[in-house]
């Protein structure tokens, strides 16, 4: 990772004590394509440890939501393997849930009902008063217990996050995958959901992987973000440390000098070292 020979100064001291949690192995996609084989990643190895906020970074196109589907269980390696605490990740499960950009809402029901839906698909045989009470919580948990009743046509953007999140860690998952959630936000809106997301981290403990596009985004939420090259043959990059202290204030952030150096360094990535040429 050429940050470390970079930014020596930059890095925290990793976590290489904890067992692997998920584990990314060589994998590789490739796509058939009416012009031949498409190889989208090459090569790619990651290793996540239980607890981590993991951030996604690259360019349009570069396979990012093909490698978080096959964390997913969506999509299969074409060689490689995704495992899960040893368990090798072969199609969705309820301890990965993944929420998108588009909310995926079921329009005809309520936030309620889109909450309380996923938890009963996951436990049909839980009392229904139980079911009920966690999608209640989990409502209540991103601050729409006023809104339970409304339907999605009638919720603001933010909020239709905010109930595709509930809906997402209302059946605990051990992984929250993140496809670019607050890319259709406006400004405040996002800033809100992201204090939001990182004190429904640190209270359920749950470990994420997010894609953004957005590298202020990526420094004050992640504790590790990772930079993909361009396709096709995208892999890894650099894995970046972020290192400022938690729980973590915009405000304070922003002024240590440290940010700047990281935010330079993965714009320089981006822009000149990987620059997207179409
Ligand atoms: N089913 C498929 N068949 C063929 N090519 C595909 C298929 N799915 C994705 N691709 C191609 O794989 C590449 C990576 O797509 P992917 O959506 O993973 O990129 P991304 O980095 O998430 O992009 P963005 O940031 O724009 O969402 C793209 O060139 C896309 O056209």
């Amino acid at each position: 990772m050429q940050i470390r020979e970079t930014h020596p100064s930059l890095l925290t001291p990793h976590s290489s004590h904890r067992d692997p949690f998920l584990v990314i192995e060589d994998v590789s996609k490739v796509y058939p394509t009416k012009n031949g084989s498409y190889t989208v990643l090459k090569d790619v190895n990651f290793t996540a440890y239980e607890g981590e906020f993991i951030c996604l970074i690259g360019h349009s196109g570069c396979g990012k939501t093909t490698l978080l589907n096959m964390v997913a269980g969506f999509n299969k390696p074409t060689t490689g393997e995704v495992r899960l605490q040893n368990d090798r990740v072969t199609e969705p499960g309820p301890e990965r849930m993944m929420v998108f950009q588009n909310y995926s809402l079921l329009p005809w029901m309520t936030a309620f009902d889109n909450v309380y839906l996923s938890i009963d698909a996951v436990h049909p045989n839980m009392p229904a008063a139980q079911k009920k009470a966690i999608a209640k919580e989990h409502l209540a948990m991103v601050g729409l217990t006023e809104a339970a009743d409304k339907k999605p046509r009638q919720l603001s953007g933010g909020m239709k996050q905010r109930v595709a999140i509930a809906r997402a860690l209302a059946i605990r998952p051990q992984i929250l995958i993140l496809d670019e959630p607050f890319g259709a936000l406006d400004a405040i809106t996002k800033e809100e959901l992201q204090e939001e997301l990182l004190t429904i981290w640190r209270e359920h403990r749950v470990t994420v992987l997010m894609i953004t596009h957005d590298i202020d985004e990526a420094l004050f939420l992640s504790d590790r973000t990772i930079l993909m090259t361009n396709g096709p043959s995208a892999t890894i990059g650099e894995v970046v440390e972020i290192p400022f202290a938690r729980p973590r204030e915009r405000a304070r952030i922003i002024e240590d000098p440290r940010y700047y150096e990281l935010r330079n360094h993965i714009l320089d990535f981006l822009y000149h070292r990987h620059a997207h040429v179409e």
